[in-house]
C-alpha cells in the first residue's frame, strides 16, 4: 500500500504527476475497431467526430498472427489522423499474461504516447496488474518525454477480478473507469451462456400457480444476467470517483436488444458502453444521453427547489433535496454533452424552451392541506 502523501506523485524520474481528477470528457460510445483489418483501418479518419472514442483493439478478436500487424496499424493511424478535440484515441493491449503485452506497451507508449487517452487492459485480476501497468507506464512516460499521464482503464472479465474490484478501482490516480467484459466473465465463472453480453431465455421468474395448477398459464418474465454485475460496477467506480461501462453486445443484428441493455446500464450509472459494429453507434450516442423529456424535468425540479433545501409538490409528486440531487446528475450531463454535440445542444435548447411553468413552492401549511 502506498502512502496518502505518494499517491500522487510520479512512480518514475520525468514522468508527468498523476491526475487527481479523471477528466470528464464523453465517452457514451468506444468504437473498437482491428487496426490489421485493412478496411476497418480505412474508416477511421473518417469516424473521427462521430464517435467520443475510437479504440484500436489489439486483444481478442485479432488473430494471432495479425498481432504485430495491428500494433503498427494502430501506430500508423495515430500518426496520421488528426483525432480533434471531440474524439478520444484509446487502445486495448493484449492480456498481460500474453506474449504481446509488454511490446504492445513499450510501442504504443514511446511511438503514439502523446495521441493516447486510454489504455484497457483486460482481463484484470487485482490491484497487482494495474501497480504493474502504472509503473511501467510512468517509466516508458519518462523516456517518451510525456507532459500528460495516460489513463488506465480495466476489464471486469474474471470471477477474481469481480472479487477485487474495489482494490482495482482504487491502486492508481491512472484508474480511469471499468468495462464489463461479459463473455470471458462468463466463462470465467462456468455460466452456461454462449453469448457476448445479453441476457438469456432462461434465465427467468414464473408467476405463482392459480388454484395449485402448475401447468396452467403462468407468465413469466426474462431477467437481467449482468444485473448484480453492473450494480456492483456502478459502486465501486462511484466511490472511487471513476467511470463504469456496459462494454460489448454481440447480437450485431439484434438492435433492439442490444438498445435495452444499454439503457439498463445507462439508468443504473454507467456512463457508456462500447460499439463493435457501425449499427451500434447510433444507439449508444442515443441511449447514453438523457432524453429531453428528462432533461427538461430535471430542470423544472431545479427551479423548484430555489436554494435546494426543503420540499415541494410538482406534478402532484413530492421534490426535495435527494430528488434535486438527481435531477442535477441529469442536468449537469446534458451541459457537459451540449459543450461537444451540437445537435443535442439544440435539442436541449428547445427542452428548456418546453418546460412549462413551475408550480411555486407549497408551503407547509398548504401541504397539510393536501393530505
Ligand atoms: C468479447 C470481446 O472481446 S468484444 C471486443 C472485440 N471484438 C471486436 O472488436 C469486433 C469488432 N467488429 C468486427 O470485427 C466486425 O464488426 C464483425 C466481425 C462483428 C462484423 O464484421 P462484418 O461481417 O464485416 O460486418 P458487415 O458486413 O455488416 O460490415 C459492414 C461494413 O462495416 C464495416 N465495419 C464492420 N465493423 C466495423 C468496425 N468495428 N469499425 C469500422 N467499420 C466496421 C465493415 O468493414 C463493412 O465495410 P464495407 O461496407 O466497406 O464492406
Ligand atoms: C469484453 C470482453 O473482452 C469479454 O466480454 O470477454
Ligand atoms: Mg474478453
Amino acid at each position: 500500500m502506498r502512502s496518502a502523501k505518494d499517491f500522487f506523485r510520479p512512480l518514475a524520474v520525468g514522468a508527468p504527476t498523476p491526475l487527481t481528477q479523471v477528466p470528464a470528457r464523453p465517452s457514451r460510445v468506444i468504437h473498437f475497431f482491428d487496426p490489421s483489418n485493412p478496411k476497418m483501418a480505412a474508416k477511421v479518419p473518417g469516424m473521427v467526430g462521430t464517435v467520443d472514442v475510437l479504440l484500436g483493439n489489439l486483444e481478442d478478436a485479432v488473430k494471432a498472427d495479425s498481432k504485430e500487424a495491428a500494433r503498427a496499424g494502430l501506430v500508423e493511424i495515430a500518426k496520421a489522423t488528426d483525432f480533434g478535440q471531440d474524439t478520444q484515441l484509446w487502445t486495448r493491449i493484449n492480456a498481460l499474461d500474453s506474449p504481446w503485452a509488454l511490446d504492445d506497451l513499450t510501442t504504443l507508449v514511446t511511438e503514439i504516447g502523446d495521441k493516447l487517452d486510454v489504455i484497457m487492459v483486460p482481463k484484470v485480476q487485482g490491484a497487482e496488474d494495474i501497480h504493474y501497468v502504472d509503473r511501467l507506464l510512468a517509466q516508458l512516460e519518462a523516456k517518451a518525454g510525456l507532459t500528460r499521464p495516460i489513463l488506465v482503464h480495466a476489464i471486469l472479465e474474471t470471477a477474481r477480478g469481480m472479487v477485487n474490484i474495489e482494490e482495482i478501482c482504487g491502486a492508481s490516480p491512472r484508474m480511469q473507469g471499468l468495462s464489463l467484459g461479459p463473455a470471458d466473465l462468463a466463462a470465467d465463472r462456468r455460466m452456461k451462456t454462449t453469448r457476448v453480453g445479453g441476457s438469456h431465455p432462461g434465465y427467468l421468474v414464473r408467476t405463482d400457480p392459480v388454484d395449485g395448477d402448475i401447468t396452467g398459464a403462468r407468465a413469466t418474465a426474462q431477467q437481467d444476467l449482468w444485473h448484480y454485475t453492473i450494480a456492483r460496477m456502478v459502486d465501486a467506480c462511484a466511490m472511487h470517483g471513476i467511470y463504469p461501462y456496459y462494454g460489448p453486445f454481440g447480437d450485431i443484428q439484434d438492435v433492439v436488444a442490444c438498445e435495452d441493455q444499454f439503457r439498463n446500464a445507462f439508468l443504473l450509472g454507467c456512463v457508456g458502453t462500447w460499439s463493435l459494429h457501425p449499427v451500434q453507434i447510433e444507439i449508444a450516442k442515443r441511449v447514453f444521453s438523457p432524453s429531453a423529456e428528462d432533461v427538461a424535468h430535471a430542470r423544472r425540479v431545479v427551479a423548484a427547489m430555489g436554494d435546494g433545501t426543503g420540499a415541494v409538490m410538482l406534478d402532484g409528486k413530492m421534490e426535495d433535496d435527494a430528488s434535486l440531487k438527481q435531477c442535477l446528475v441529469i442536468v449537469e450531463l446534458a451541459e457537459r454533452l451540449s459543450q461537444t454535440d451540437p445537435a443535442l445542444a439544440e435539442l436541449y435548447a428547445d427542452a428548456r424552451g418546453a418546460t412549462p411553468p413551475v408550480d411555486p413552492p407549497t408551503a407547509p401549511a398548504a401541504r397539510e392541506g393536501a393530505r
